[in-house]
């Protein structure tokens, strides 16, 4: 079947929501390529829109881990599209194929579809519908991102093409604040890719619940399980970044350069960064402090976030308790009472009077005092006592 007198039907490689993919030759520039068929005739459907959008929107974007579009238009009544042909398979297929993936083709895969992704959010795009079934991989190994079916303009309301209160998108890769009705942002397509790395590394999506409005709300309220704890082998730096990726908060997660930029310089195999020591005693307990990767992702520089969420990262210091210990103000050393004398140290005027001029009896008790301690020496100051006042007496007796 010849379509658009052009693109040459040949064998029929999968059909999804909206159509159905044909690997095709285009006579005219003799190459293989893709060509989708939207199922359906009727122009004014929402399905013909968003094959429009599809067509419009991934023609703006060239990227190598982006599908490339050539071609769109309607021939006896039916639309098409056609696009770069990928010779491999989605990773939806992959994960079918070879169930829970190794790390390290995991983090292939997310630096490939960070930097699709980065290039789309540059041109204003957000994908919104990131999931295993719409990335594919190529006879390489190269990563590309196709189905920009319900994508969006970020600031184009008038792209939208949801109902009133219909979500649009799968409720298993759906980021908190859309499960909330909140617009997509690229930080949405973000946390998209994270459920996306955590079903190729574990095997299943974080969350899943019996039905779709269990799976949001778990999207909203819930904790991931550590792809760890559920058997995945990754190292704790990969684990933590992410987890940051699938932060509730969407201004807490890298951005996607952030993360083609991370994964491409190989920091997933490293340890996180070390958390900080708690100050020693007596200084108030370390209190945690924000979300350490939420100031990491702002920067350009790939580096390791530590732990995102709190069921993950490394063994954190023992909680202390938050009550510092304080030293009470201690009284003053008390002198050592003489012996055989009650001591006056513990009155409350002791201290505070010390200073002030001796009173006649404490005089008289210091003269009593030393007669019983320095016998001699109160005996010979007596005696020079004496003597000068025998001499005063009788120079005073002698000039009468
Ligand atoms: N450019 C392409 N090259 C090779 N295979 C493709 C290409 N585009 C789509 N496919 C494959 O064609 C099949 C149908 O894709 P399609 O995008 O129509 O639907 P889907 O993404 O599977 O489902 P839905 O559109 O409902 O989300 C999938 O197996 C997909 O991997």
């Amino acid at each position: 079947m010849l379509v658009a007198d052009r693109y040459r039907l040949e064998t029929p490689i999968g059909r999804g929501g909206m159509g159905e993919v044909w690997r095709a030759t285009d006579e005219v520039l003799r190459r293989t390529v893709a060509v989708k068929l939207l199922l359906g005739d009727d122009p004014a459907s929402q399905a013909a829109a968003r094959f429009r959008l599809e067509a419009q929107t991934a023609a703006r974007l060239s990227h190598p881990n982006i599908v490339g579009v050539f071609d769109f238009g309607a021939r006896d009544g039916r639309f098409y599209l056609v696009m770069e042909l990928v010779e491999g398979q989605s990773l939806a297929q992959e994960l079918t194929a070879q169930g829970a993936l190794r790390a390290e083709r995991v983090a292939a895969i997310a630096a490939q579809g960070a930097a699709g992704l980065a290039s789309a959010h540059r041109t204003g795009i957000v994908h919104r519908d990131i999931k295993p079934g719409n990335l594919m991989s190529d006879a390489d190994g190269t990563v590309k991102i196709g189905d920009f079916g319900i994508a969006r303009f970020v600031d184009d309301p008038a792209t939208a093409l949801t109902t009133a209160g219909q979500i649009i998108g799968t409720s298993l890769y759906l980021a908190p604040e859309r499960a909330l009705g909140r617009p997509a942002s690229p930080a949405s397509d973000v946390y998209s890719l994270g459920c996306l790395l955590y079903q190729l590394l574990t095997g299943t999506p974080p969350f899943q619940a019996d039905t779709s409005a269990a799976t949001l709300a778990q999207h909203i309220d819930a904790a991931p399980v550590p792809p760890s704890q559920r058997g995945a082998g990754l190292p704790p730096a990969f684990e933590n970044y992410l987890l940051g990726m699938l932060a509730k908060q969407p201004e807490e997660r890298p951005t996607a350069q952030h993360i083609a930029d991370w994964f491409g310089s190989g920091a997933w195999q490293g340890h996180p960064e070390p958390m900080p020591q708690p100050a020693p005693a007596p200084a108030p307990a370390p209190m945690p402090g924000p979300l350490p990767h939420a100031q990491a992702f702002g920067t350009a520089t790939p580096q390791t976030p530590p732990a995102a969420a709190p069921t993950a990262g490394p063994p954190r210091a023992p909680e202390t308790p938050s009550v510092a210990t304080y030293r009470l103000p201690q009284p003053a050393p008390a002198r050592r009472p003489a012996r055989g004398h009650r001591s006056t140290s513990a009155s409350p005027s002791a201290s505070p009077s010390a200073s002030t001029p001796a009173s006649a009896p404490a005089k008289r008790r210091g003269a009593r005092e030393l007669i019983r301690r320095r016998p001699r020496v109160a005996s010979l100051i007596a005696g020079a006592v004496a003597f000068i006042a025998a001499v005063l007496i009788g120079i005073a007796w002698f000039s009468s």
